[in-house]
């Protein structure tokens, strides 16, 4: 779908169609305001029965054994729903908060965990968060989604057993602000069947590029890096499942500006992370 049709079809929906008015929660035990990743608070609710989340014509790139980028493989509907999809439910309970580091320290984003509660600081070890709520569901669509980029990536392989079939149960859901990173660390909390499996993690950025570097190392002077854009999707499994990867700096693009524009997207990045417990 081209920028304009996206415009249009945006454009009424928010002045005609039927919108939802968000509620506006406070946890339980902080004044903690909750995070709103778009401007205005008022979001159209898309029809999107005639149009597809997804890409067909992605490309693909192999970045190392189980590990695959398929660029701009989320559509501009797709984007838009996600963001919707987060929007809501980010700001509920269970929604987007400023997590610990496992040293007691700020992270310097906004996070969420849908389907199974985790967390920086302790993992999966709690199954709800310190101020009571659980963590919100994780939508059909999403599941479905997140499978369907694992099938895309196995199409690009030549062994499939390089990368195995995954069914997410939980997807950490981050919104970096234009100056936030995230450490190097490796995604390793989940359980040992999982992991020794090599059940991929997929991950889904829209909004601003993102420099994500990635190795099989903490020596950072052995790292490689990649741009994330608005739709990719990045998926590491199989022999690359515990890579150590961080994401070191956001820049804005013609095409994130659209999408900031369009989507009423805070100027920053949304990432979904997908895994199997
Ligand atoms: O934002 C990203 O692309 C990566 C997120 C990530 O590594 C994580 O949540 O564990
Ligand atoms: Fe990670």
């Amino acid at each position: 779908m081209n920028h304009s049709r996206l415009r249009g079809l945006i454009k009424p929906m928010i002045q005609d169609g039927p919108l939802i008015k968000l509620k506006r929660w406070y946890h339980n035990d902080s004044i903690e305001e909750p995070f709103s990743i778009v401007n205005p608070i008022m979001l159209p609710v898309l029809n999107d029965s005639q149009y597809s989340w997804i890409n067909k014509n992605a490309s693909c790139q192999i970045l190392g054994p189980g590990m695959i980028l398929l660029k701009n493989y989320i559509s501009l509907l797709g984007q838009v729903n996600i963001v919707n999809a987060c929007q809501y439910l980010g700001m509920g309970p269970g929604g987007f908060y400023v997590p610990n580091n496992r040293y007691g320290h700020d992270l310097r984003l906004h996070m969420m965990s849908l389907g199974r509660n985790w967390d920086p600081a302790t993992g999966y070890e709690k199954p709800c968060r310190s101020d009571g709520s659980k963590p919100p569901p994780l939508p059909n669509q999403l599941v479905h989604l997140a499978k369907a980029v694992v099938e895309e990536a196995q199409a690009h392989l030549d062994d499939d057993d390089e990368l195995p079939s995954m069914c997410p149960d939980v997807c950490v859901v981050n919104f970096y602000d234009m100056r936030s990173r995230l450490g190097l660390h490796q995604d390793c909390d989940e359980s040992s069947d999982s992991l020794t499996r090599g059940l991929p993690v997929v991950s889904i950025s829209i909004g601003a590029n993102a420099e994500f570097w990635y190795g099989h190392t903490r020596d950072e002077n052995k790292l490689d890096k990649v741009i994330l854009e608005s739709g990719d999707a990045l998926i590491f499994g199989g022999k690359s499942r515990l890579i150590f990867h961080g994401v070191r700096k956001l820049n804005s693009s013609w095409s994130t500006t659209f999408v900031h524009e369009a989507f009423h997207l805070t100027p920053g990045r949304l990432s979904l992370t997908f895994r199997q417990f």
